[in-house]
């Protein structure tokens, strides 16, 4: 820990040289450093929210810039483009100039990708923090008045004090940077209704009169729309180990359920109804108890290996071995899964047809991130299936650039030869298979014509619901062989 440290958080803490003005005038000007996932949505939410303020979202990718300029916006999130369409040209503005904006902010949002490291110390355990400290010594280098940083990426606990120490790096005289945590909570698929109507908006801050000052400041935007009292605040370290707590947590539940999933398929008991009998427990709670085919998504894994990596280096091993568990169960549940669908196919799945249904980590998105949909269609690849990918969201390169990635080691004619996508035609995509995997929870998934499907595909035909969501009694009567997540089915 830096020595030099003056106040509970570790910061420096040099009162004389603030400048009151910069931190009691009104916030005219907002630059989000990264217009990814999460910058775009949350900053289309606060200049949809805040008239009065200007947006600038920023990012190094011409490409995605003109994406998010264009009429087809890189993310698909229910809401979203009408925001961006409402506010675009306005108050909202997306470009790759990033000096320029950074310049013009009073407040600079840093809302770049902070992935699992893949090379040197902390490999495949500790984020890697490229991006970051590139956006703050950009911010060092060009800002010429004061300002405050938001961590909005999710960031390892001290990353606050790294992004201060690399600020300092070129800074200016005169020029003061308060850097703020301010973690975001936002889920894929529900983010704007997540940003309108938050749980709760968590900002940490330095424990002294500048630190509480910016901390009020980044409040009072989100009090356009929020109420004060779910504005929580706090200390740094705690804002950014509450980020990835509460992610952890999270997907401790889903590889919790989970667990008892394969208990259930073992034993002849039913994971809805357990699901549902545990759940209305108001201690537990009933969200977050859907057994499936494994959590997906750019940041449950990525931030548990960040929050083991944390234990490791505060020799913490049993906590880190605990933490651990949460992904171990997450990959048993994939491959559990895959097994079953093999041992089903009467143990091989050799030139076989099998439709996968959903692509995406959710539904309601065209993320693709970690889903466990990739690995699906990777053990069932291996073992010489032929592909047919249903996904209304997902385009073909997508598809392509997921499944081509080095560390699923599967050859690119295979890829090429074996799998195709569909994104609506699902007599099409169902056609001569000898199965039908269910990977994501689309809804439309759900009123499919199933007897329809049914004649189209190879007998004995298999369902495999690995969300759950079909209606399993129904399939069955129209011939139907059909598994499920957590129970058994009867096939008689
Ligand atoms: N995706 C999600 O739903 C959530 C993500 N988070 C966290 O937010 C952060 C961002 O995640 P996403 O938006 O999903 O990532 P993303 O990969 O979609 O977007 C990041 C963007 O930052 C840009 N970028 C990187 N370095 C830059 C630089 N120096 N200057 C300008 N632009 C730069 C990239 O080009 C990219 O467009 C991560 O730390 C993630 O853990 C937090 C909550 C939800
Ligand atoms: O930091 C982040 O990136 C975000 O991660 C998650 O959001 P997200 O990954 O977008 O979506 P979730 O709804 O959490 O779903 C994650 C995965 O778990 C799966 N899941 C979810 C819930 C459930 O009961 N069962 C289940 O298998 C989903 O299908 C999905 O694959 C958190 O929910 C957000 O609060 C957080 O901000």
């Amino acid at each position: 820990m830096n020595q030099n440290t003056d106040n509970q958080n570790g910061l420096n803490n040099n009162s004389n040289s603030i400048r009151p003005e910069y931190l009691s005038k009104n916030i005219q000007n907002i630059c989000c450093i990264g217009a990814g996932y999460v910058g775009g949505p949350t900053c289309a939410v606060i200049a949809y929210k805040c008239p009065d303020i200007q947006v600038n979202v920023v990012d190094l990718s011409q490409e995605r810039i003109n994406a998010w300029n264009s009429d087809n916006i890189p993310i698909y999130e229910p809401g979203l483009s009408e925001i961006v369409m409402e506010r675009r040209g306005k108050n909202l503005h997306f470009s790759t100039k990033i000096d320029e904006c950074i310049e013009k902010a009073d407040i600079i949002f840093i809302s770049v990708n902070t992935p699992t490291k893949t090379y040197g110390v902390g490999l495949g355990r500790a984020p890697d923090l490229t991006y970051v400290e590139s956006a703050a010594r950009t911010i060092s280098k060009v800002a010429k008045t004061s300002k405050i940083i938001v961590e909005k990426s999710t960031v390892p606990v001290k990353a606050a004090e790294s992004i201060i120490n690399m600020l300092k790096s070129n800074q200016k005289p005169d020029v003061e940077f308060q850097v703020l945590s301010n973690p975001e909570f936002l889920a894929e698929g529900t983010a704007i209704s997540d940003l309108l109507n938050p749980d709760r908006i968590l900002i940490g801050g330095e424990d002294t009169d500048k630190g509480q000052w910016a901390i009020e400041q980044l409040s009072k935007v989100y009090q356009h729309w929020v109420d004060r009292s779910i504005i929580i605040t706090t200390n740094t370290w705690s804002s950014e180990l509450s980020k990835l707590a509460a992610n952890a947590m999270l997907a401790q539940r889903i590889s919790s359920i989970n667990s008892i999933s394969a208990i259930c398929e073992s034993s002849g008991a039913d994971i809805q109804h357990v699901s549902k009998a545990i759940g209305a427990d108001s201690r537990i709670g009933s969200k977050f108890l859907q057994a499936s085919v494994g959590f997906g998504g750019s940041c449950f894994q990525k931030d548990i290996n960040n929050l083991i990596y944390l234990c490791e280096n505060l020799n913490l091993k049993e906590v880190a071995d605990y933490w651990s568990q949460v992904i171990l169960i997450n990959d048993y549940q994939k491959k559990r899964f895959v097994n079953k669908i093999i041992k089903s196919l009467f143990n091989t799945c050799t030139n076989k047809k099998i439709a996968i249904f959903g692509f995406a980590f959710k539904k309601n998105t065209g993320d693709t991130r970690e889903s466990a949909s990739i690995h699906i269609c990777k053990y069932l690849l291996d073992e010489g299936a032929n592909l047919n990918i249903l996904d209304p969201k997902v385009d073909y390169d997508q598809m392509m650039f997921e499944l081509s990635n080095p560390q699923l080691n599967l050859p690119i004619d295979v890829i090429k030869n074996k799998v195709q996508l569909f994104s609506d035609d699902v007599i099409e995509a169902c056609r001569n298979s000898h199965a039908l995997v269910v990977c994501t929870e689309w809804d439309n998934f759900k009123s499919y014509d199933y007897e329809k499907i049914y004649e189209v595909m190879q007998k004995p035909a298999h369902i495999f619901d690995g969300r759950l969501i079909l209606d399993h009694e129904r399939l069955m009567s129209y011939g139907f062989h059909v598994e499920a997540i957590g129970k058994r089915l009867n096939h008689d």
